[in-house]
Formats: C-alpha cells, structure tokens, sequence
C-alpha cells in the first residue's frame, strides 16, 4: 500500500521519490503542485496492490468457457443442431428463461463450437447472431444478413479467382497440370474466371435505408442461395423485434426453405418474455417454437458454483473473505436467479474494497455494491421518467418531505397542479395521475396501496420507495425541472395552514 502522506508544502495526493525531470516537464511549468506531482497521479494508483486478478472476466461481455448448471441446456441445444453438420435443417429453437439465466452466453458457446466443428469436417455451416434490441425492424435484421452474406460471397469468389488465376499461369507454361482440375483447357478457366466476375460485380450492398422490403428480402435470399450452406440465425430479444415491427421477418424466415434450393436456414429465438408469442401468426408460432428450450432462475448454491468459478481467475488468491460469495449468490437469489447480477455484485464490491484501498473484499462491500447497484437502478429510471412523471413523483417527494404520512391522491395532485403551473405544462386530469403514480409504484419508486374511505369511497395511499435526497437530486438535474424548486415555499404554506 503506498504512503500518502507528504512533506513539503503541497498538499496533494502525490507521493513518489522525487524524481529527475531533466527538463522533461517542461509542458507543466506553472501547474500547481510543479513536476513532481505530474509524475505521481498514475504511479500511485498503479502501486497500489489490486484485488482484481483480470477483472474483464466479471464483465456481462466476456463469453465463459464453462457454464456450470446449463449443461442440460446446452446438450440439448446441441443435440437439435448436430443436424446441421450433416448438411440437413436443424429444427428451429425457442429459448426462454428469466433475465440472467445465461440464454444468450450458453447459445454464444454452442454457436462456436458448432462453427468450429464445422470447420474441422470442412462443413459449410455457421451461426449468425442478431440482437434484436438494436437491429429491431424487418429492414434492419434482413439488410444485416444480406450484406453480410455479400461480404462472405465476395471473399469467397475473391478466393477462387485468385486460385484461377494462379492454375492458369501454371496451364501456360504446361497445359498438363489442367489434366488433375475439372478444366479441360485454358478457355474453359477464362469461362469460369468471366462467370465469378460477372456475379461479383452484380452483388450491391443493401443501403441503411431507402429499399423496399421486398428488394431487401430477395437480395438476402439470393446472397444465401449463391453457396451452399446452412445457416442458423440467432436471434436474440426476438421480443423485442416482433413488439416493434409484429412477425413478418419470423414470418419470411421461416418460409424461406421452401424455395431455397442450395442453403437451409434455421432460427433460434431468445427471449425473457414468453407472451411475445401470443401475438404470432399461429404458423409463425408453430415454426419457431419446433423445439423449446427452458432456462430456469439459478438458485443460490447454484450462484455460489458460478460465482466461484469466475472467481478464481478474476481476483488475486486470498482477496476474499469467505462470506462475499455466499452473499452475492444470497442478493441475487432473492432477485430472481440472476447470474448477471450476481456477477456485477461481486465485481462492484471488489471496485468499493480497491477504492477503500483495503487488501481484500468483506461483507460490508458487499452491501454497499447492492446499495449502489439499486441506486443505480433509480437513477436510471427516474432521469428517464417523461415529464409528467417527474412532476408527480417530485410532488410526492414535496409531501414526504413536510412530513406527510400516507400521502393519498387528491394532495399529489393539488401539489402536482401547483407544480404544472409554476413551469407552464399541460395540466392532466386526476385520473391520468393515478395512471402515472401506478406506473411509478410498477416501477418499484413508489408504494402505492388502495385503501377505502367508507362512504369517502377509494383511495390510494403511497410512499416514497426510494431514497429522497438522491431522488430528488436526480429530478432537478432535468432542466425543465429546475424552477419547481421555487414552488416549495408554496407548498409549506399549504401545510402551514
Ligand atoms: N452458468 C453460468 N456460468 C457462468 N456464467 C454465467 C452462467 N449463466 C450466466 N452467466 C453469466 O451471467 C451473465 C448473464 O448471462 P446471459 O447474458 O447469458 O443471460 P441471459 O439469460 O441471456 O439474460 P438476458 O435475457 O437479460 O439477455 C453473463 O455474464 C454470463 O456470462
């Protein structure tokens, strides 16, 4: 641990031997702190022992090379698409399983070594993955594939006519070496080198837009068919994809094989919401869904196992204290099983220990990575509330904070209204803020609870689910916020009455 106290008259952090500039500093002359300061930032923080061993391997996007508790999933997987080695469709696959339950990193793993045995037998068959959160619409997932088939046809026609090209300087100098080729003369080569031309330069990329859908349908379609293969396209989120642009891609997809002559095509589906499917076309539903593959929530020993796992590579030997995994795995348990948020807890509390600057990870880290992960969550959600939310959320935070108890509707909406005034938007009516303050209590910010009022009919009584100051921070950051603050004075003066 490096010291960091400091004699001198500096007051920074700064703490290394003084060292011999040699004029070398000469850019930060003048900066407080002068050359030795500029010299201790990164050395310090470098020195300092870390926890973390490779910390890349708790990240969401390091792919594992085992995946404890999924090999039933994954043997299952791999069972339906041995098929595509032996050159024949495999069935189509839905997986579905709760966030975190590792779909997307057991699928990952079964595309590559699916790719990679492929290649070793010389089969030509691969993986194609697609997200659908990003690539959400008919267009984009179509014009994704086609051009990467384009490119794939491309260096494969480039391959070929290089080796052409070469076989034909070889025929001139002696016609004999054509005897072990399909060529039966250097014409015959020239046809061929003519024809692969031809069919390069017909290849055009499909635009980000501007097509018409169909266009885009039948340059992928062609830019399959152009070598033979099987092709297994993975989509994941499909969810997403069907929400925003209904099942025409699933649709085309999976009616593609009847008319493809030289390439199969099959799709595995990814997602965490199985009621996507109730809005499919029932064929649709019956194609994709040929087999279904189910991924449970893990339980906490089974967290303990991965975490474990990860954990060796990822940290030095001895930064944890026996109870950091086992309290991971308990958090992320009791969330729903979720093996991503297990990781980030494990991963922000050894960040919390190295800022501590202690030699290893304790209990305590942990609880605080779960409190900043949450927070985390808030502030997400809250920066991304649309106005009018932030408006009924910030009048209940003005209640709570005069001390009101068991705040009901009616006083949100007052002070709401109050609000809406003071910033010149659209008052809405009492019932759309229940709407929104339904919405806030869905959204774990508020708790909402009906009560009855007798005769007075029903109400809803809420409190705040999150923490006040940070909240409240957080709403008057957005600048169409920033002038309710004025309005508090009158809201003191409503309950002063
Ligand atoms: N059995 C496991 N062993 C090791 N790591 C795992 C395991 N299951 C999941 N993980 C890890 O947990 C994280 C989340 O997994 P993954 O992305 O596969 O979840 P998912 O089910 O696809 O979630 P989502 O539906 O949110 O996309 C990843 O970092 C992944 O490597």
């Amino acid at each position: 641990m490096p010291d960091t106290s400091r004699d001198g008259d500096s007051d920074t952090i700064f703490d290394e031997e003084p060292v011999d500039t040699d004029g070398q500093n000469a850019l930060f002359d003048g900066l407080p702190g002068d050359e030795e300061a500029s010299r201790g930032l990164f050395d310090d923080l470098l020195n300092s022992e870390p926890i973390f061993e490779n910390k890349e391997v708790l990240r969401p996007s390091y792919t594992p090379r085992r995946l404890p508790h999924r090999e039933e999933q994954i043997n299952n997987m791999a069972t339906i698409l041995v098929t595509a080695l032996r050159g024949d469709t495999p069935s189509n696959i839905l997986i579905y399983g709760k966030t975190g339950t590792g779909k997307t990193a057991s699928a990952k793993f079964v595309s590559e070594e699916l790719e990679s045995t492929s290649e070793k037998y010389e089969v030509p068959c691969e993986v194609q993955y697609i997200n659908c959160e990003v690539t959400d619409t008919q267009y984009r997932v179509l014009a994704q594939l086609a051009n990467t088939f384009i490119d794939q046809n491309e260096q494969y026609i480039d391959q070929q006519l290089s080796e052409l090209n070469d076989l034909k300087a070889r025929a001139n100098e002696s016609v004999s070496v054509l005897s072990e080729t399909e060529f039966d003369s250097i014409t015959a080569i020239d046809d061929r080198i003519e024809t692969l031309t031809d069919d390069r330069e017909q290849f055009e990329s499909v635009p980000m837009t501007g097509w018409p859908t169909d266009r885009v349908y039948s340059t992928f379609f062609e830019a399959v068919e152009y070598a033979e293969r099987v092709v297994v396209i993975m989509l994941d989120e499909i969810d997403k994809l069907v929400e925003k642009s209904g099942d025409d891609t699933l649709y085309n997809l999976s009616r593609m094989n009847s008319e493809l002559e030289n390439s199969r095509v099959s799709i595995i589906g990814i997602s965490n919401d199985l009621k996507f499917t109730d809005f499919l076309d029932p064929r649709v539903k019956s194609s994709l869904g040929e087999e279904e593959i189910v991924f449970p929530p893990y339980d906490a020993t089974q967290l303990k196992d991965i975490l474990q796992h990860r954990s060796e590579v990822a940290f030095k030997s001895g930064a944890l204290s026996d109870d950091v995994i086992p309290l991971c795995a308990a958090f992320a348990a009791q969330e729903h099983g979720d093996a991503r948020r297990a990781l980030d807890l494990l991963r922000t509390a050894g960040e919390l220990a190295e800022r501590d600057r202690t030699d290893f990870i304790e209990e305590e880290h942990v609880r605080q990575a779960q409190e900043k992960i949450e927070l985390d969550r808030v502030v997400e959600v809250v920066r991304t509330l649309p106005t009018q939310s932030k408006l009924v959320l910030y009048a209940i935070i003005l209640l709570e904070r005069h001390g009101v108890r068991n705040i009901n509707t009616g006083e949100v909406f007052n002070i709401y209204k109050q609000l809406c005034t003071e910033i010149g938007v659209d008052v809405l009516t009492q019932r759309r803020v229940t709407d929104l303050i339904s919405e806030l209590d869905m959204l774990g910010i508020v708790n909402a609870v009906v009560v009855s009022k007798g005769r007075y009919g029903r109400t809803k009584e809420m409190s705040l689910s999150v923490p006040l100051e940070d909240t409240e921070t957080i709403l008057l950051s957005d600048s169409r916020l920033a002038d309710v603050e004025e309005a508090q004075p009158f809201v003191q003066a409503r309950f002063d009455e």
